[in-house]
């Protein structure tokens, strides 16, 4: 090598380095979020943030983070998070989509598959119309018509779970699952492919995990969705699910147009709803992605909201006992359990199903929002152009609003006194015009199962080791200590194991 080109790596590797520090003196000191505290690496790269997607432990690292540095944390080189419900509203409360302050951040940008939809849209006029579509296939009077069938679903589950046979002890991460994507799959396309009865479809289920696994990390920094090889290699076994998951969608669709009139499915609802500001309708391409996504929107997050009921109402004896004298002495016989004022009457079910989705929020995490332009988020002034988020399951156990936050206590929902206060902390479905378009069809699912399975018969935590899937232990990672708390791992959505349960019929 001639003295020449040594001079020249030289010259250059100088000036990389010269960069590199310039750009580590900007990022930590001079750039418009280095104010806030937070970890070290956070302020370099979104890697921090990308490692706990991908550990699934991203909402359990933010409650520590706002513990360690306070409310506010910057969780990424241009990411802040406030946890305060004031936040909260400042961020997501708008229900108006004129001049909005905030739009989804590019971290929804890798879980856009060919083209966006209701959920991953970043924002604006096609938001509001595609909503609006949407929200004729979910409404309330939607919903009557669905009823039945998510009736007749909800019998199917107490059977398999009351019949004794070889597997007397249930694994409810998996049964609410099978129960929550048989429901999905008739109401949005009156397909039955029945995972409460036969394992053929049962992967599907999986598939999704797995797949949401991979986006998990993605979302946090998006730039590692474009590394295809460590993309192939890191997440092989993700690209075959989300691979299964496509195949297994196609064929719904395609069976689903086989059958002309399903009569009050989603997916004809969606064919036939007109957009009442605009007369427009959603295209078929449309109908096929937005009708997808309801089920990968609504099947996971409402398994993991039952299967956090079921652990909680089976490791809190007081609660049960409650809940279930409520159920017995409101419904005299099984028919009775149906969509109406006495279910809605079941305020203390109601109040059990608030604070298990508080204690395990189905989806935990930050749902990072940008800045359009400078904004103040409580009192805070933020400029354009930087994320900012809340952390739910953060929130969710902030002291200030939750006095023992750690505990299940139903009775919070229910008090003379706070129950406004709380409700402003409380977020399970988010809110304002991006909150959950299922909402009722969750809620209305989860009250009919429990009244139905509590009016069955009883159940209980399975004696011995297995009894214990699903708690916190010592030793299982930070965070994850807590025995009376249910675990989730935070791959965009809660994923869980647990309870086993043993059923007796009453
Ligand atoms: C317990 C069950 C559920 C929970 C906890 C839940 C939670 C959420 C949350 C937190 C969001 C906001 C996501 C974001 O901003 O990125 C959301 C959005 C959404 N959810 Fe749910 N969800 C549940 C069930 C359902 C069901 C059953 C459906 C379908 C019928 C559904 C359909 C949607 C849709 C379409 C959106 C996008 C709304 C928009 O961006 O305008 N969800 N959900």
């Amino acid at each position: 090598m001639g003295s020449h080109t040594k001079l020249s790596l030289l010259v250059g590797a100088t000036a990389c380095i010269l960069l590199v520090a310039a750009k580590i003196m900007y990022l930590a000191f001079f750039h418009r979020l280095a104010k806030y505290p937070g970890p070290i690496v956070a302020k370099f790269t979104n890697l921090y943030a990308a490692y706990h997607g991908w550990k699934g432990d991203i909402h359990l690292d933010i409650y520590r983070c706002h513990q360690k540095y306070g409310k506010h944390v910057r969780y990424g080189p241009n990411k802040v998070l406030i946890n305060t419900a004031q936040a909260l509203h400042d961020i997501h409360g708008s229900t108006s989509s004129t001049n909005p302050k905030f739009q989804k951040a590019r971290a929804y940008i890798p879980l856009i598959h060919r083209s966006p939809n209701t959920l991953t849209i970043l924002g604006g006029k096609d938001h509001g119309r595609r909503r609006r579509l949407m929200a004729q296939g979910v409404s309330e009077k939607a919903q009557r018509g669905y009823e039945n069938r998510v009736l007749t679903h909800i019998q199917k589950f107490c059977n398999a779970l009351y019949t004794p046979g070889e597997e007397r002890q249930k694994d409810m991460s998996q049964w609410c699952y099978y129960l929550s994507f048989d429901v999905m799959t008739d109401v949005v396309f009156s397909a039955h492919y029945s995972l409460l009865e036969k394992d053929d479809f049962r992967y599907v289920t999986k598939a999704i995990d797995a797949s949401n696994r991979r986006m998990s990390s993605f979302v946090q920094m998006p730039g590692l969705a474009k590394l295809k090889t460590m993309d192939r290699y890191l997440f092989k076994e993700a690209l075959i699910a989300r691979n299964q998951f496509i195949k297994y969608v196609t064929m719904v669709v395609k069976e689903r147009l086989k059958r002309k009139d399903e009569g009050t499915d989603i997916f004809a609802h969606l064919a036939a709803a007109k957009d009442p500001e605009t007369g427009e309708r959603f295209t078929p391409n449309e109908i096929h992605a937005e009708s997808t996504t309801l089920i990968v929107a609504g099947s996971d997050t409402s398994s993991t909201a039952l299967a956090a009921l079921f652990f909680y109402l089976a490791t809190n004896n007081e609660a049960y006992q409650k809940v279930t004298l409520e159920i017995r002495t409101t419904f005299f016989c099984q028919s009775e359990i149906t969509m109406g004022s006495k279910l809605a009457g079941c305020s203390y079910l109601r109040a059990c199903i608030d604070e298990s989705l508080r204690m395990a929020p189905p989806v935990g995490g930050p749902l990072w929002r940008e800045t359009l332009y400078p904004v103040m988020v409580d009192s805070e002034a933020l400029p354009a152009g930087c994320d900012v988020g809340v952390g739910i399951y953060s929130l969710h156990h902030s002291e200030e609003d939750f006095e023992k936050a750690y505990s299940y206590r139903p009775e919070r929902w229910l008090a003379k006194e706070g129950v406004e206060e709380a409700r402003k902390a409380f977020a399970p479905f988010s809110m304002g015009i991006r909150g959950c378009l299922g909402k009722g069809l969750a809620m209305t699912e989860m009250m009919l199962t429990m009244a139905m399975v509590l009016y069955v018969g009883d159940f209980r935590v399975a004696n011995g080791e297995i009894g214990l899937t699903g708690r916190g232990k010592k030793g299982d990672g930070a965070g994850r200590e807590r025995h009376e708390e249910y675990q989730l791992w935070d791959f965009i959505t809660g994923q869980k194991n647990g309870p086993v349960l043993e059923f007796e019929r009453r």
